[in-house]
């Protein structure tokens, strides 16, 4: 494996609305690390992939537009980063719900997961890195210093959908989005190839209940045990 073991990386997974966004960026802010958004990966592999009119139970065409991906994180702050895919902006496209489903698909196909793997490896850059994603701390980095995985009730994860989707002036059924909720949790965690799961050696953490700023702190109280600040 080619991680590079010294610069120190903390993955951060979990299912879809459990707030790892949110916290990696936070984190990375903090820490001043790097971050990757697995995520955008898969959501940008869908996109591409009906760019090009290939439909998404095609496994070998989406394999080779995952591996060929031509996509570029322009950044900004850890909260400012541009997504340009093929010449073109897609910062916001790749956020809908339709997509997040598509990646949901494509992402249960092992040559797909196998295409991004060595891609989201080389995101390890000095200071460190947060890793947000579903397999950060299972598959694709194993030796991570820290490895976290968040999680709430599908109803509380839900209604903070819902009311994301409400504050960017989007129309939105909080009963259609607990139900896409648990239809994609279904799919990432019974997949066969590197399904959502914590890590043995994950600190997990039920959000449900926590606000923002009770879960970096606890996220931050366990980096500093492992003297990562
Ligand atoms: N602990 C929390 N309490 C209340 N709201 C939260 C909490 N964590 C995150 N949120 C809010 O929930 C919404 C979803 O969070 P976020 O996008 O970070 O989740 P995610 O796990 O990255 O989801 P996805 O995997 O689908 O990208 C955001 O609007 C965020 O502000
Ligand atoms: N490491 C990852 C990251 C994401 N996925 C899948 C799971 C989701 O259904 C989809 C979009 O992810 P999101 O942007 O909502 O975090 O991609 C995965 O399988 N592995």
């Amino acid at each position: 494996m080619s991680t590079r073991v010294s610069i120190p990386v903390i993955t951060v997974d979990g299912p879809s609305g459990s707030g790892k966004g949110t916290i990696c960026r936070l984190l990375a802010q903090r820490l001043g690390w790097h971050l990757l958004d697995s995520g955008a990966l898969y959501r940008l592999t869908a996109v591409a992939a009906r760019h090009h009119g290939i439909s998404l139970d095609d496994e070998e065409s989406l394999q080779v537009v995952a591996a060929h991906l031509d996509v570029q994180f322009l950044a900004g702050t850890t909260d400012d980063v541009k997504i340009v895919l093929e010449g073109e902006e897609v910062t916001d496209t790749i956020r809908t719900e339709a997509v997040g489903a598509d990646a949901s698909v494509v992402a249960a196909m092992a040559p797909v997961r196998q295409a991004l793997l060595q891609r989201q490896r080389d995101f390890v850059a000095a200071p460190g890195l947060i890793a947000d994603g579903r397999d950060m701390g299972t598959v694709i980095f194993p030796e991570a210093c820290l490895k976290v995985y968040l999680d709430a009730s599908a109803e509380e994860r839900g209604s903070r959908r819902y009311k994301q989707l409400i504050s960017k002036g989007l129309s939105a059924s909080l009963e259609d989005i607990v139900l896409d909720l648990k239809a994609r949790d279904a799919r990432d965690m019974n997949r066969s190839v590197s399904p959502l799961k914590p890590a043995p050696d994950a600190v997990i953490l039920d959000t449900t209940k926590m606000t923002i700023e009770e879960v970096l702190e606890v996220v931050l109280d366990e980096a500093k045990h492992k003297g990562l600040r």
